[in-house]
């Protein structure tokens, strides 16, 4: 039963898929506000490069058949007399040659401007991805494969798409504006040719959605295998995993698995695209054919003298540009199929709703009434299942923690402990039952009150590639250029050296991907992340998952004592191995498999012999003997 309700809750925030033309109108919409002002001057730039070539060809007619007139004629002035008298001419060339100089000098505007569109765009999509991502609260998106996969066919193909989906629309309204007129004039020989070349083309269009339909679906199908591919590159190039890749020689293993991801998806992209192009080209012969039978067709009208020899310049020049305006516009508008189908995981992405969404009400006072029942945390008959596993973690879970309480979880690797701690931080909603904070559920409350009240050290806690002042600081925005409280809680953490040690002090940076980064030992980023929770001093609950683990024992009893004297006045859970810091919890409780197995004191544990005697007696007599 649990199962089928965590499948039907992962399943409510399933994406609908959008059609071809709801993704349009939104990418249209995107360019339109990331870029107005370009968008315009290369409308007006299209109208002169679309419709210029027609005009120009037009006036070239004039001036072949006035001359073709004029030699007719006996002629008795010179040439250059008869040509500066010749209004018609001199009018004609001269808006055929500005025309050309038009079409040529406004190139180098247009690149500038396709350029700064296509950054725009590009800017304003990633900024959107990034703060859906980054703002999402459910911790979820980064542990479901397909969301994961619609985040990584967004940053590799959408944001790419988008710019071209610009460039797309600008070619089909140039194309346009280019075919309308040539249509026209080339109407007046026959109106049948325009429609004849049409028509020739629609099968290579046919052919080309349906080969970026097949094209898109191998991508969507590939996302999985592209993802593991940037997996072992990560593995493969990032420090994080430098030293044991090294140690271990996994490189050549890690590699080939690389290369053979590589392989199978160019092998799988490679056919579609021989496929597409053998059809395409197939089909391309046809249109071929179809622009031959007008030129035929007007080479008989001249032999007839139907028509003139400007006619043929203007007719010929006319069914090539008419054919390249219908090619160019067949290729856009199949073009703007296939990005279409590369921007949609963009939309499907910013469209995904949390689950983790945030209550109204804020954060209740504790009750002052006189054996109040409600006071400090309360979780009720709790289970959980992580979102897409069909695995329980926690069953039946029922715990209070009164206010000023500190408590320890404890027991065996897997039994729950982090899962519970990360529930009580709201990084997930419970399966079945309620968590409540002085009597209210965590699910009518305000997140970010609720966030702003607890400080959290996690087990594996960030390390910012920041400043050490922003390290600690961002545990409390508001604070970060308060130096005697970074000082202060730095000290608390027994880290207050570094501020010396360091080259910059405070505002060294930290991690060697910065330029002139400082990188510290595990110890003094674990003490870095929990001065940054201490930083918090509001936070009536603070959560500390193995807070100690890269500590050493000699300066781990001084943390103790640290905790022990922040833990005072407020809530506090400790997730420990390290049985002598749970021995400092007011309660001890020991999970295992998911479920509590014995809770109390230290003394009354031990008193129980039950698992955690035998557990902290294991562990005393381990301490002995090393
Ligand atoms: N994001 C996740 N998605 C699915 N399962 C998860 C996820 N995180 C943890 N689990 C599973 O939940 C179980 C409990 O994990 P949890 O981290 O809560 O245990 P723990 O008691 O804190 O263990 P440890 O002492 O090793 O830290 C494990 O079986 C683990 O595989």
């Amino acid at each position: 039963m649990l199962s089928s309700l965590a499948s039907q809750t992962s399943s409510q925030t399933e994406p609908a898929k959008l059609t071809i033309r709801q993704v349009l109108q939104r990418s249209v919409m995107l360019v339109l506000q990331s870029a107005p002002r370009e968008i315009i001057n290369l409308m007006l730039l299209s109208l002169v490069s679309g419709a210029g070539p027609s005009i120009a060809l037009y006036f070239g007619k004039v001036v072949i058949d006035e001359v073709t007139r004029l030699l007719s004629d006996d002629l008795t002035a010179t040439a250059l007399t008869t040509l500066l008298n010749n209004q018609l001419l001199l009018t004609a060339i001269a808006i055929t040659v500005l025309l050309n100089i038009a079409i040529d000098s406004l190139q180098p505007i247009d690149t500038n401007l396709v350029t700064a569109l296509r950054d725009r765009v590009r800017g304003s999509a990633q900024e959107k991805m990034i703060e859906k991502v980054s703002t999402f609260e459910d911790i979820a998106l980064f542990e479901d494969p397909k969301r994961l996969n619609l985040i990584t066919l967004t940053e590799e193909k959408s944001l790419f798409k988008l710019q071209e989906i610009t460039f797309k629309l600008i070619e089909i309204l140039t194309g346009t504006l280019r075919l309308v007129p040539s249509m026209l004039l080339t109407a007046t020989i026959a109106w049948w040719i325009p429609l004849l070349l049409l028509t020739a083309f629609i099968p290579t269009m046919h052919c080309r959605l349906k080969h970026h339909d097949q094209s898109w679906r191998v991508e969507e199908i590939q996302a999985s295998l592209s993802r593991q591919m940037k997996i072992y590159a990560k593995v493969l190039t990032e420090d994080g995993y430098a030293k044991e890749v090294r140690l271990l020689s996994l490189q050549p293993i890690l590699l080939q698995r690389w290369r053979d991801l590589f392989e199978q998806i160019f092998q799988e992209m490679q056919r579609v695209r021989r496929s597409g192009a053998i059809q395409t080209m197939s089909w391309s012969l046809l249109s071929g054919l179809g622009a031959a039978v007008p030129y035929v067709f007007i080479i008989l009208g001249v032999l007839d003298r139907r028509y003139t020899f400007g006619d043929l310049a203007l007719f010929t020049g006319l069914i090539l540009e008419l054919r390249n305006g219908i090619f160019l516009l067949v290729y856009s508008f199949t073009g703007l199929y296939d990005v279409s189908l590369g921007v949609r995981p963009l939309f499907e992405l910013l469209d995904l709703q949390p689950q983790i969404l945030s209550g109204a009400k804020p954060i209740p006072s504790p009750d002052r009434s006189p054996q109040t029942q409600t006071n400090g945390i309360h979780i009720n008959n709790l289970s959980f299942t992580y979102p897409g596993s069909e695995k329980s973690i926690l069953q039946d879970i029922n715990l209070a923690i009164a206010p000023g309480e500190m408590i320890a979880l404890v027991g065996e690797n897997g039994a729950g402990k982090t899962t519970l701690a990360k529930l009580l931080c709201r990084l997930y909603d419970p399966t079945e039952g309620t968590i409540l904070w002085n009597g209210r559920d965590y699910r009518d409350l305000k997140l970010d009150e609720l966030r702003s009240q607890i400080a959290v050290v996690m087990q594996d806690y960030a390390r910012f590639p920041a400043t050490l002042r922003e390290n600690v600081g961002w545990g409390d925005l508001p604070q970060v250029e308060a130096d005697p409280a970074i000082e202060q809680v730095l000290e608390e953490a027994g880290v207050a050296q570094l501020i010396h040690t360091l080259d910059q002090g405070l505002d060294t940076p930290l991690g060697k991907q910065l330029e002139h980064g400082v990188d510290l030992s595990g110890g003094q980023w674990q003490r870095v992340a929990i001065a940054r929770s201490l930083l918090r001093s509001q936070a009536e609950l603070l959560v500390f998952d193995e807070p100690t683990a890269a500590l050493d024992p000699k300066n781990e009893h001084e943390i103790y004592q640290i905790f022990r004297a922040i833990a005072q006045g407020r809530m506090t859970v400790v997730v420990s191995h390290r049985l002598a810091l749970a021995k400092l919890a007011d309660r001890i409780i020991v999970l295992e498999q998911g479920k509590i197995l014995e809770a109390g004191t230290h003394a009354q544990l031990m008193e129980n012999g039950h698992r955690y005697c035998e557990m902290f007696t294991r562990q005393a007599s381990s301490y002995v003997t090393t």
